[in-house]
């Protein structure tokens, strides 16, 4: 369809473990990227509690809780689609805690729950993270629609794996959404090379919020959140400091490239039965 287009935004912040404050941060910067003309907003991973692992179990919220009403409200509110980054969620039943995104429909309602579903145990620089220590992981893939787009639920650790994205875009997703806080250390050679090549490949746009900076426990995130077109061209990027990365997503654009270039189409499943 010629002429279907979407702004987005995606925020870049630098969380506290201060809930307070991170949502005022959070308010102002999804208020100024709707005022812009945005009407897709995401936020990072964790934005609402992040940095100091010892205080995550006593800001864990239930969904819906009190952060899914803010973010339902503030979209009803600005008449956009939001998605909210990911929180930590309190899970009934459950030891560990998720790393759970969410997606709000102009009218407040909430239209998407994704669990992140990869998560970060590895060793890189000397620094061992073990997020499966608090962080139960998610078992399903998510995509949905957010107005004229399909959007593909991820987060962070997640755009390593391309086969969830994949499988988002199988589903439909034309907008894959990555909300992230990345290491400085993995962020620097891996970031930019992995939204885009999971653009490329899926002949998605990639909208990508992340934290930057350093955090309470020392610990430093590499920012650049991102918007990235399906050919792997990044549209918009954030220098080191809270804000946003804004750009027109054009889905007559997506279509014609898929039909010219059909690499999605020219897959041949048969030949990887064995992945799975
Ligand atoms: O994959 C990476 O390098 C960073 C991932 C990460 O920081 C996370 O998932 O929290």
């Amino acid at each position: 369809m010629e002429g279907r287009t979407v702004c987005a935004a995606a925020i870049q912040m630098s969380s506290t473990p201060d809930r307070g404050e991170n949502r005022r941060v959070a308010e102002a910067l999804i208020r100024e990227a709707a005022a812009a003309g945005a009407t897709l907003v995401a936020l990072p991973e964790l934005w609402s509690c992040h940095g100091l692992e010892e205080v995550y179990r006593e800001n864990a919220e239930p969904i819906p809780g009190p952060t899914t009403e803010f973010l339902g409200s503030l979209a009803r509110e600005l008449g956009i689609y939001l998605l909210g980054g990911s929180i930590l969620e309190r899970v009934s039943g459950s030891e560990r805690l998720g790393n759970t995104s969410t997606l709000y429909a102009p009218d407040g309602s909430l239209v998407a729950v994704y669990r992140k579903v990869h998560l970060f145990d590895v060793e890189v620089s000397g620094r061992r993270y073990l997020e499966s220590a608090n962080i139960a992981p998610g078992g399903e893939a998510v995509a949905a629609k957010a107005g004229p787009v399909t959007v593909g639920l991820s987060v962070c650790y997640d755009v390593r794996f391309p086969e969830l994205y994949r499988l988002l875009a199988l589903r439909g997703a034309e907008v894959l959404a990555v909300p992230a806080a990345f290491t400085l250390q993995t962020g620097k050679d891996h970031w930019e090379l992995l939204l885009r090549a999971r653009a490329v490949e899926n002949q998605a746009y990639v909208l990508a919020p992340a934290q930057w900076g350093r955090k309470a426990d020392g610990r430093w995130t590499y920012g650049r959140s991102m918007i990235v077109d399906p050919w792997g061209t990044v549209l918009s990027t954030c220098p080191d400091r809270d804000g946003y990365a804004l750009a027109t997503l054009d889905l007559g654009y997506l279509e014609r490239l898929r039909a010219e270039f059909p690499s999605l189409a020219n897959r041949r499943p048969r030949v990887y039965r064995g992945l799975c």
